[in-house]
């Protein structure tokens, strides 16, 4: 392994106006371990891989991945270095199905043409995503929802996966889940940045840890140490252990400096469970509204062009749903479907949804192949008007064909 293989980050600090949310932090990661980032509430956990991915601005510092300076590229760009990022609350689609969700994730350019085999790796990794492929996401339990938005990153190629508390809301039985779930995407040969207020699972499957305080790294460790420090195990694992230098002043600092986090750590395992338990995501038909620039480091309307691009490109070979040899997930059919889908999906997301269930989603009647003139509605961007177009198969006398537009109006 190069030693510039994984990310570097030295000295990252953001500011959100006056205020500073991260102060000179600096961390490192290789592919094939799992790093944990403990922080108490507002420590600056969220911001951190939100501006190493490249979703927040950054005020100061450099990054480095795989020996690519980060500090120039848009997010989108950032995921073509290998870094992927599972936002807070997971991002999916609610109301496309499981495979259409990881099909998404297959957007970077680095990742098309191993679509199918990543598709395939996925599905080897989360045998339960297979039986549940054709299953609308909105529906499924928070620990399934979880592996889809593990495994719509993976669908990216990545090297490294930024992960951000992936078991909030979970019960204690699915978190427990989605750490033996980061413990099999490691052993595929990935890194995992992990932030997470789980310190306990967290610590027990990670390699190394640093702590986040006010926005700066005052620890850094093996996380058999920080498991076993004392200092730690107050502040973050409601231990009564007394800060014993050995992880640091700075862990002390931890100890003396209780935090939110302490104060829910010192409760009884019960009730520490409890309270988790009372920070729950939204349940299965009332999921967060979905920013498409935070999963896919695109807008809803770059992502659609690309499609479209690609789409027309298909048909212009004569590739068609009805003639194509592809696998099912290839077809440009389902890929038309599956974009108006995420459209009214995001539409959705801004109106008090309505519960669908997997049954009446079943029952969605397949794309069907455009043949004379083909009807698409264009996506836009979320709040806009979308704009209808009407596409004209044209066929030259040598037989090729190619789409022309006909018309085109706001609906
Ligand atoms: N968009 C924003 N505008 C202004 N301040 C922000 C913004 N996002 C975060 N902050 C502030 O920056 C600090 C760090 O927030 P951040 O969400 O990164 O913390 P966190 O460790 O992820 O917390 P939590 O565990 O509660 O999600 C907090 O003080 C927060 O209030």
């Amino acid at each position: 392994m190069s030693e510039h293989s994984g990310l570097i980050v030295n000295g990252l600090s953001v500011h959100y106006g006056q205020h500073q949310a991260l102060n000179q932090v600096s961390l490192n990661i290789k592919p094939g371990e799992i790093v944990v980032i403990l922080g108490a509430n507002g420590a600056g956990k969220s911001t951190l891989l939100r501006s190493i991915g490249g979703l927040t601005p950054r005020t100061g510092g450099s990054l480095q991945m795989n020996g690519h300076p980060l500090a120039t590229l848009k997010a989108h760009q950032i995921v073509e270095t290998g870094l992927a990022l599972v936002p807070e609350g997971r991002g999916i689609f609610g109301d496309l199905t499981v495979e259409e969700n990881l099909l998404l994730g297959a957007y970077a350019k680095r990742a098309r043409a191993d679509q199918q085999q990543n598709l395939e790796r996925i599905y080897s990794l989360f045998p339960r995503l297979v039986e549940r492929r054709r299953q609308i996401a909105r529906t499924m339990s928070g620990g399934e929802q979880q592996m889809v938005a593990i495994g719509r990153a993976m669908m990216s190629s990545p090297s490294i996966l930024m992960l951000d508390e992936p078991s909030l809301g979970l019960s204690p039985l699915l978190s427990s889940d989605v750490f033996k779930t980061c413990k099999a995407v490691r052993e595929t040969g990935l890194g995992i940045l992990l932030v997470e207020q789980n310190a306990k699972q967290s610590l027990s499957i990670a390699d190394r840890g640093y702590l986040l305080e006010n926005g700066q790294i005052v620890a850094e460790n093996s996380a058999r140490n920080l498991l076993n420090d004392p200092a730690v195990q107050k502040a973050y694992l409601g231990g009564s252990g007394a800060s014993s230098g050995a992880a640091s002043a700075s862990s002390a600092k931890a100890a003396t400096k209780p935090s939110k986090a302490t104060a829910a750590a010192e409760k009884p395992a019960t009730v520490r469970e409890a309270l988790a338990a009372e920070r729950t995501i939204p349940d299965r038909y009332e999921m967060p509204r979905v920013n498409v620039t935070q999963v896919l480091g695109m807008s809803v309307n770059d992502a659609i062009r690309s499609a479209e691009a690609r789409q027309r490109a298909a048909w212009a070979q004569g590739v068609t749903p009805s003639n194509s040899s592809a696998s099912p997930t290839s077809g440009t059919g389902a890929l038309a479907d599956m974009l108006r889908r995420m459209e009214q999906s995001a539409a959705q997301a801004q109106r008090p949804s309505t519960p669908r269930t997997a049954s009446t989603a079943a029952h969605k009647p397949a794309a069907t192949p455009p043949k004379e003139a083909e009807v698409k509605q264009a996506a836009t961007e979320i709040s806009s008007t979308p704009v209808l177009e009407v596409y004209r198969r044209v066929v030259d006398d040598h037989g090729r064909s190619e789409l022309a537009l006909v018309d085109k109006r706001k609906v």
